[in-house]
């Protein structure tokens, strides 16, 4: 029974209490280690046999979870095999992969910011305050599911004074890329430097010029607005009236000043309260780097707008890192803007160079009573037989025009046409919005992961 290890260390136990309420009887002390060799101690097997099980269970456990419980399973005779022959499948997913890097190779704008940053990272200079060389991402698959790649291998350089934003859809992997940068996980390969420092070595350094202002607030229901950013300005090295200043100052620009809010315990903040808090706690104490993870998100519309005019007037001296859902906060705050989907950049540039790279139509629109579509139609034909119908309904419809068939004086010209022969009740034509660059780009990306 003893080879149970719960009934050996019963037998173990039992030994020593034996030796003790002998020894307190006799006057002599507990068990000693000559009394090991005595036949009617067992203590002896006993340590023999559990020295021996722990050394075979090390070797079981390892072995179980390589074949079992990892997400990579290995072959129960892993341990036979030398290096293993690729499986035709296996050779195919390599292939994949080669022609997934070769598609981002086809990714100007994402090619130009890798090359970039190669050429930065052979002459560091202090104006870029943030390069991200290779960093890639990946969570290790449990319970027989196959490993996350939140972040595939990302090249990015942020100089100082430029907002960068990351626009991406759920789950494309923005949150795990700011969480490496500020130091919460740990890359998984690849690195990036801040300020010239290195997040894997040198994180300790990157605190004192860092701020985040992370996707859930981090706050403490007890302590004031107040005391929050008197805690981070002192973690910030700030003292005396330079503290005090600038805490006065943080919760005038967050509209966190008048009627005592800035003295009411967080507890009682309202959700856009606590969201402008966290920002405020971000840039307290002139952070050279900062990240912004969806900072107005759940804020009103005019919280948001006084929140962008901080955001503004923060990333004069300073590097920002913003992710964000909403396309109207991005073309309003950001310089440039990256689209991230399934863990790698889609593109890069200004919201202008985007929408006039992927933007290539207009959308025309024209309401009219029912028997008259069809004219609508042929105006639009002979405008551009490019045209697309994306939308009709009792009168209204609406349709793609390639930008490079039509000159906007000819659809003004062609309208005015058709009202002197029926009646128009409305139109209009709209260029592309960075919504449409967004969904575009978004959904071939992720139409080409799903063939992949
Ligand atoms: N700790 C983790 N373990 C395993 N997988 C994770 C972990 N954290 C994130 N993931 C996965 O990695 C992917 C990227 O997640 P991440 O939170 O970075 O996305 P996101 O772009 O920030 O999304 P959202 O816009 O919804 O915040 C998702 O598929 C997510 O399920």
């Amino acid at each position: 029974m003893e080879l149970y290890p719960g009934f050996a260390l019963y037998r173990g136990l039992y030994e020593l209490a034996q030796f003790s309420f002998e020894g307190n009887s006799s006057g002599a002390s507990g068990m000693k280690w000559q009394n090991l060799s005595e036949s009617t101690n067992g203590m002896k097997e006993v340590l023999i046999i559990m020295f021996a099980e722990w050394i075979v269970m090390l070797f079981a456990a390892f072995y179980i979870d390589q074949v079992l419980s990892s997400g990579s399973r290995k072959n129960p005779l892993f341990f036979l095999k030398g290096s293993q022959k690729k499986s035709p499948l296996q050779k195919l997913g390599t292939q994949m992969q080669v022609s997934k890097v070769f598609s981002q190779i086809e990714k100007p704008d994402v090619i130009q910011e890798k090359e970039k940053v190669e050429m930065l990272l052979l002459e560091p200079t202090i104006n870029h305050a943030i390069l991200c060389e290779d960093l890639k991402k990946v969570y290790p698959g449990r319970d027989g599911n196959a490993d996350k790649f939140a972040v595939r291998g990302l090249f990015l350089s942020v100089p100082q004074g430029e907002c960068f934003g990351m626009l991406g859809p759920n789950g494309a992997g923005k949150t795990s890329f700011i969480n490496m940068m500020i130091g919460l996980t740990k890359p998984t390969s690849g690195t990036a430097f801040v300020q010239g420092l290195d997040i894997r070595t040198q994180m300790d350094e990157i605190y004192t010029t860092m701020g985040v202002c992370p996707q859930h607030d981090l706050l403490w229901e007890n302590l004031t607005g107040r005391e929050h950013l008197l805690f981070y300005g002192r973690l910030k090295n700030l003292r005396g009236s330079i503290l005090t200043q600038a805490v006065e100052e943080s919760l005038k620009g967050l509209n966190l000043f008048h009627g005592g809010v800035a003295d009411k315990q967080v507890g009682k903040y309202s959700g856009g309260m606590k969201r402008r808090l966290s920002v405020a706690i971000s840039l307290i104490g002139d952070p050279k780097v900062v990240y912004m993870d969806e900072p107005s998100s759940g804020l009103d519309p005019a919280s948001r707008k006084s929140l962008w005019n901080v955001v503004k007037h923060a990333k004069q001296n300073r590097a920002i890192i913003l992710t964000t859902h909403s396309m109207e906060e991005a073309e309003a705050l950001c310089d440039r803007l990256g689209i991230f989907v399934n863990g790698s950049l889609q593109c890069v540039g200004n919201a202008k160079e985007l929408k006039a790279r992927y933007g290539g139509t207009y959308v025309f629109t024209l309401t009219t009573s029912s028997e008259h579509e069809k004219d609508v139609e042929n105006m639009v034909q002979k405008l551009t037989p490019n045209a697309n119908k994306i939308y009709h309904l009792s009168g209204t419809q609406k349709f793609e025009l390639p930008k490079e068939d039509v000159r906007i004086a000819d659809v003004f010209e062609a309208v005015d046409a058709a009202k002197r022969k029926f009646t128009v009740s409305a139109w209009g034509l709209v260029d592309t919005t960075l919504e449409d660059v967004f969904i575009k780009v978004a959904s071939e990306a992720q139409t080409f992961d799903t063939l992949s």
